[in-house]
């Protein structure tokens, strides 16, 4: 039983560089296997997720290997469509992987998505984007089936979800794909602006897709055949907030490496800013300086809003915040996995449907917790910096699905961890 042994208390220090955001590289490999010809993808994250992009990408009969750093993707031979479901059942954008797979082979057969469980994450938009191109779709105990008979043809499909906060990532990445690879003009119609998707649409320019953005409306032009290309994945947004957090939570002064200033979502940066945690830039970092903490009431919401995957970090740090802070989750009907441990450590958070309601500034204490998803692990592991005597935090295998190293990266600024085995 791995987790982390966490003595609290220490302030973190220090200049940390940020890894490869996992969420960008998820879309990017997916748009990797629209080509027949080499794919290089720069500054790849080392965690568990690449190794299940890897398997899935090999399964498929494509070639791939991953040096620690960058991956090569070359999927002259796509030889079946079928993402095997005890790998599709681990990653999010399954249903990316599975539009890719019905571009180049006609069919594509993969089971519903996994990453966290924190809700049900729907994939109904990913499903109506593939029948708006033209694609016959069956489900059937949890297996989606797709098959096209003629080829894909130009399409119109709207990325809007029925929740009505905005549009759907993955839906949008989903309908981008199989626009690039269908015959004559697609129009994406109110799509997702989040870095994955600008992210995913230079990398199918690079591979000679024209896409044009008119409108609120990506009109993409088809391709046959798509060219070799490379792409950076850029430093991940979530790690570089969630340092930054575990700075401020310790009342320390971490130093994140820049360019994540311009990629930090305005939402985040102005909630510090409320909160009394300026974000100035240092010598090629972006560092938080220790205030007075204020209590906030914040909403998540689409980039460049405040992210649903720092949220359970800043209820850690709100924890420590002097006063009544509200933060309504608009992305998902619910997140509140990381509430039960935080109030294990003698927090004063409540949920109620959407709305989380957080009254600090409490003293925390250690005591055992369980991380069940990638961020409420990481929220706890931050409240555990900022507690009195030891936590142990279980659930690192969610945090190895997003982080490269939390531990030692921790470590390196000063905090008492140690990954144990018992
Ligand atoms: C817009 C947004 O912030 N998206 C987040 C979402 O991306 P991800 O791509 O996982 O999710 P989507 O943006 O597609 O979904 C967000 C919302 O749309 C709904 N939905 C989605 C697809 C679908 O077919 N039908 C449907 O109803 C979901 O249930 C959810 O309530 O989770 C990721 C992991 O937490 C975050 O990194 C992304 O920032
Ligand atoms: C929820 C997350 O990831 P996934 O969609 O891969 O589960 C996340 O990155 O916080």
């Amino acid at each position: 039983m791995t987790h982390l042994r966490i003595r609290g208390g220490r302030p973190l220090a220090g200049v940390v560089r940020v890894q490869g955001s996992k969420n960008v590289f998820l879309h990017l490999a997916s748009a990797a296997l629209l080509s027949a010809h080499p794919v290089r993808l720069h500054n790849v994250p080392r965690i568990t997720d690449t190794g299940v992009v890897a398997d899935i990408i090999g399964a498929a009969g494509a070639q791939v290997s991953f040096d620690g750093a960058g991956m090569d993707v070359h999927a002259a031979d796509v030889t079946s469509g079928v993402i095997p479901p005890d790998l599709g059942g681990m990653i999010r954008p399954t249903a990316c992987f599975g539009a890719a797979l019905l571009a180049r082979t006609g069919r594509a057969v993969f089971p519903m998505p996994g990453g966290d469980a924190f809700a049900v994450r729907r994939i109904d938009l990913h499903l109506e984007a593939m029948r708006a191109a033209g694609a016959e779709v069956r489900t059937a105990n949890g297996i989606v089936s797709a098959r096209i008979r003629t080829g894909l043809c130009g399409f119109s499909f709207d990325c809007t979800t029925p929740g009505g906060f905005g549009p759907s990532l993955g839906a949008t990445v989903t309908a981008l794909l199989l626009a690039a690879s269908a015959r004559g003009e697609s129009r994406v119609v109110s799509p997702s602006g989040e870095p994955e998707v600008h992210a995913t649409a230079e990398l199918l320019r690079r591979m000679g897709v024209p896409i044009e953005a008119e409108n609120g409306v990506l009109l993409v032009e088809g391709r046959d055949r798509l060219a070799p290309a490379a792409a950076r994945v850029p430093a991940d947004r979530m790690a570089a907030g969630t340092l930054l957090l575990a700075g401020a939570i310790t009342n320390g002064r971490v130093e994140v490496e820049d360019p994540t200033l311009d990629s930090l979502p305005r939402g985040f940066v102005d909630t510090l800013a409320d909160v009394g945690l300026k974000l100035t830039r240092g010598i090629g970092t972006i560092r938080t300086t220790p205030s007075d903490l204020h209590p906030v009431t914040v909403e998540t919401g689409v980039h460049p809003g405040y992210p649903t995957d720092l949220q359970p970090q800043l209820v850690a740090l709100l924890t420590q915040t002097p006063g009544t802070s509200r933060v309504l989750e608009r992305i998902y009907a619910q997140r509140a996995t990381h509430v039960p441990g935080l109030v294990a450590l003698g927090a004063d958070v409540t949920a109620r449907g959407q709305e989380l309601t957080i009254t600090g500034r409490s003293r925390l204490r250690g005591t055992t917790v369980h991380g069940d998803d990638i961020r409420a692990a990481t929220a706890l592991v931050l409240a555990a910096l900022a507690a009195r005597g030891t936590t142990r935090v279980y659930g690192v295998r969610h945090l190895r699905r997003g982080y490269e190293d939390l531990a030692d990266t921790l470590g390196a600024l000063g905090a008492d961890i140690t990954e144990e085995d018992h």
